[in-house]
């Protein structure tokens, strides 16, 4: 290196390695007083929840609002994450199940949310991901339940009408679609294999570009990978961690059909989320087969001013033309407008389920 720049580099690296030190003696401080606090709750209740989603994310907004920058809020969210995950990791380890294998979105997302100090239980279906924590082997889960350009994932929204799991929280990330393979290049590839949700994001890319390969269901994007991985007749479809996961070359990135596609997981588990000052109320209602019924439905959440951030419906199976709507809904449960509304809904539909109130993103 020149030594100029490294003369005018060194006082400046010098502030860095002290301020480290200094970061890394609070975070110890703080490590501490999280142990602290794991040995209160395990006096109060020793079997109850280590993982207070609400407290997490008022820890991250309150610094977010205090944040004076440079340091953006997104870095601020980034990073907390990763304290607040740590720090929970040593009151108790997080077994947190998701659909594998190692390089899925599910896993991004887990990581995202709950950070990296988390025991994965790599799941075959979402099935099995609310079976785990139904059967107490995971605290928690997280589950996609809706994308950007392809609407609702209809087992998620099935399996949270049937199950006695709670929704603890949301994530959106983004979804950046690769074509992969053992090579790195198509030659000798017969099929294309992805999540069916993957393979319907990137269908005009696929018949743009790949017109002669035949497309293959797969239980996820990187079991895809995992198959590609044995078997150079096959290209997969995943994210780049799928891809260094592995070991595949990736032919073409960003082949989504909308380069702004997203999906929206929820964090699901077996408690309840208390407010945190900024939340979503996630319900499933249903209303009898008349005309006005789905008006009247909605008409508490107006006189009792409650934001109405999604509506979906599900058929309910009868063959009468029934749905189940899945309604989420701006406020804590135990914030009076919403729970006025929810009182008022409640007593009119021919089914009420609230699934949960969770921290807003
Ligand atoms: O405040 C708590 O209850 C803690 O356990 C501490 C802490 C944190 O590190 O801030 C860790 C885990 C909980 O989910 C919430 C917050």
């Amino acid at each position: 290196m020149d030594d100029s720049l490294t003369e005018r580099l060194r006082p400046l690296r010098e502030r860095i390695d002290s301020l480290d030190e200094q970061i890394l003696e609070l975070l110890n401080q703080r490590a501490r007083a999280a142990q602290e606090v794991g040995v209160v709750k395990h006096d109060f209740d020793a079997d109850g929840p280590v993982f207070k989603p609400e407290r997490e994310a008022m820890v991250v907004r309150r610094l977010q609002e205090a944040n004076p920058g440079p340091f953006t809020d997104q870095a601020v969210d980034a990073v907390w994450t990763q304290i607040i995950s740590a720090c929970r990791g040593l009151e108790s380890a997080l077994t947190v199940a998701y659909l594998g294998p190692q390089g899925s979105f599910s896993e991004q997302a887990a990581y995202e949310h709950f950070g990296r100090i988390i025991t994965p239980l790599r799941c075959n279906s979402f099935d099995e991901v609310f079976r785990a924590i139904e059967a107490g082997q995971a605290d928690a889960g997280m589950v996609p339940v809706e994308n950007s350009t392809e609407g609702a994932v209809n087992r998620t929204l099935d399996l949270l009408l049937n199950s006695p799991l709670k929704v603890l929280g949301e994530r959106s990330i983004k979804i950046h679609h690769c074509l992969m393979t053992r090579t790195g290049t198509l030659e000798g590839v017969r099929r294309v294999m992805a999540h069916p949700q993957a393979l319907a994001q990137c269908q005009a890319w696929l018949t743009q570009h790949c017109p002669g390969l035949a497309r293959d269901a797969a239980s996820s994007n990187a079991e895809a990978a995992r198959v590609a991985a044995g078997d150079s007749t096959v290209a997969a479809i995943a994210g780049t961690t799928a891809a260094t996961a592995w070991n595949l070359g990736v032919v073409a990135s960003g082949i989504q059909d909308d380069p702004q596609n997203r999906t929206r997981f929820l964090a699901v588990g077996a408690m309840d989320t208390l407010p945190s000052g900024h939340d979503k109320t996630s319900v499933i209602l249903a209303v009898p087969n008349r005309a006005g019924a789905v008006y009247e439905m909605l008409a508490p959440l107006a006189e009792h001013r409650v934001s109405m951030t999604r509506l979906e419906s599900r058929p309910a199976r009868t063959g009468q033309w029934e749905y189940y709507f899945y309604v989420d809904l701006l406020g804590h449960r135990d914030d009076p407008p919403v729970a006025q509304a929810l009182a008022a809904l409640k007593k009119q539909v021919a089914f009420f389920k609230v699934l949960g109130s969770y921290p807003a993103q």
